[in-house]
């Protein structure tokens, strides 16, 4: 049965129906804290244990590509950009390179945007899909004999970059406990960080081997290969099941998520198991009222509760890049020679390893802290920190980068010169750091704003935002840069992190522990 529908009969096939019977008649008694997942699985909760973080790592193998094939590039177009003679490419120009490094967003951003019906046939399906894609992607970089092939490849693997990124949050939303759901949530970005550190370490093996740049794009393939064998043992979302009319089966991956004993006789074990299935199949009702698209874009951008999911969900996308951390992510290289660091790619590294870090120490801090409170903390700091790298920058006797090859090193007989260039690298890493806290993840949870009738679709829009954002980063960054000069552009991004962080007071609720039921009739009031 895959009409979306769940008949009676099945539910009675299941075993269910007397049960699901049995709580209409009680729900008043449902209403007070029983309602509430978290209160309830709290009564039955065996341990979820190793079961739920192993299939958060298995879909994470999509943000670990994410992470890997956004930063392998910044290494390879160092090769790229000066290769050998016997090369089959020509040293790429700069409109070349900026062409390469963006056609990954662009893809990302058309990919994102169909995500949301593909997912409608399975999110396993859909981030298998992604990894095929990358697969495809990884090999047609590799073996690039000309610059249309290399933008070819960069193309597809994006395809597989923007699929992954939107699917993936999705269906971690969709499977996590709601007490966990945040902290599992982050581990998405936890991988999208590590993958970004692995492509800088892999990009620097390789940096000193003549076509390098091939085996750095290949490996991209490797874990893509590896998750789509995990793949087969990862349950599909427990709410996509129901809502097709998998009732068992749904029930089952609910049961272990929970941690309860399915064929346990314990009244409580049974009662928290459908009252899961309940709450999940009033979502799924909602879902069925909306069956067309166009019915699904009315009510996203017609009803209030979904009009300001959207609002939330892309106006966070937006602004995670557009606070300019990406364009340290792909320059930092680039402004570190500028500023005569000596190894200017070990020192993004460390912009790298910051963003690692610090997303690793969200994920303890979110759950006690909370997203809201920490967004309210942590922007702040990432002004603080562009503002005081403005400043390192008005000291310098030249504070403008004018294109890769021109760049144009402070004077180092000046002490003062080195002393205002590691005030900007600590502020820089401070910026990363409190941009790693909060906005750098958060927005990534955004699925738990939308119900499931126009889940799949707001996911898609809000990461298609943040795609066409980090897009015009990438390609704005250097221009400002070279038009307006460091201190301007830094302050710029200080300006835009103070409007995020009026926006996020304004307008960023606080879901901490909330099951997704009640998220949206937070949003509908
Ligand atoms: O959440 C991730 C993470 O912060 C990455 O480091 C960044 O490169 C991505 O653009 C962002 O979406």
């Amino acid at each position: 049965m895959s009409d979306g529908s769940i008949e009676m009969s099945t539910l009675h096939r299941e075993g269910l129906a007397p049960i699901l019977e049995d709580d209409a008649r009680d729900d008043d008694a449902l209403l007070g804290s029983e309602n509430d997942l978290e209160e309830a699985s709290k009564l039955v909760r065996g341990e979820p244990g190793i079961w739920v973080w192993l299939l958060v790592v298995s879909a994470g193998i999509s943000g670990l590509l994410f992470g890997y094939d956004t930063a392998i590039i910044s290494s390879a177009l160092l090769q790229l950009a000066n290769p050998p003679e016997s090369s089959p490419i020509p040293a790429l120009t700069v409109a070349e390179q900026s062409l390469v490094t963006s056609i990954t967003s662009i893809s990302a951003l058309i990919s994102s945007l169909c995500s949301g019906p593909i997912s409608e046939y399975g999110r396993k399906k859909a981030i298998l899909a992604a990894a095929i894609v990358f697969i495809l992607g990884a090999v047609s970089q590799s073996v690039a004999g000309s610059v249309q092939g290399l933008i070819v490849g960069r193309f597809i693997v994006g395809l597989g970059v923007g699929a992954g990124s939107a699917v993936v949050p999705m269906y971690i939303t969709e499977l996590s406990p709601a007490h966990l759901r945040s902290r599992l949530n982050t581990l998405n970005t936890v991988f999208i960080t590590l993958g970004q550190i692995v492509a800088y370490l892999i990009g620097y093996w390789y940096s000193h081997t003549p076509f390098g740049w091939r085996p750095m794009f290949l490996l991209g393939g490797v874990p893509a290969a590896i998750q789509i064998g995990l793949l087969f043992f990862l349950p599909e979302s427990p709410r996509w099941l129901i809502q097709h009319g998998y009732v068992e089966q749904a029930t089952s991956v609910l049961a272990r998520i929970y941690g309860i004993k399915q064929e346990a006789s314990n009244a409580a074990d049974k009662r928290m198991l459908s009252h899961l299935v309940r709450s999940i199949e009033r979502g799924v009702r909602s879902e069925n009222e909306l069956t067309s698209t166009s019915a699904k874009w009315r009510s996203l951008f017609g009803k209030r509760g979904n009009k300001r999911a959207l609002l939330i969900s892309g106006g966070l996308q937006g602004f995670q890049q557009l606070c300019g951390f990406n364009a340290l992510m792909y320059f930092s290289s680039l402004i570190y020679a500028m500023l005569n660091f000596k190894n200017p790619t070990l020192t993004s590294l460390s912009v790298a390893a910051t963003n690692f870090t610090f997303t690793l120490i969200s994920l303890i801090l979110i759950p006690k802290v909370g997203k809201r409170r920490l967004l309210l903390y942590s922007v702040p700091m990432m002004a603080l920190g562009l503002l005081t790298a403005a400043y390192g920058f008005s000291h310098l006797p030249s504070h403008e980068i004018t294109g890769a090859s021109k760049t144009e090193p402070p004077n180092t007989t000046d002490p003062s010169s080195s002393f205002y260039a590691y005030v900007i690298l600590f502020s820089t890493t401070f910026y990363v750091a409190s941009y790693a806290s909060g906005i750098g993840n958060v927005p990534w949870q955004q699925a738990e704003f939308f119900p499931m009738s126009v889940r799949s679709l707001g996911t898609a829009i809000a990461t298609a935002c943040n795609w066409s954002s980090n897009f015009i980063i990438g390609e704005t960054f250097l221009g400002l840069m070279e038009r307006m000069g460091a201190v301007t552009t830094f302050v710029l991004f200080a300006v835009i992190c103070i409007i995020g962080w009026v926006g996020i007071y304004l307008g960023y609720p606080d879901t901490e522990g909330m099951n997704l039921e009640e998220i949206e009739a937070l949003l509908s009031r």
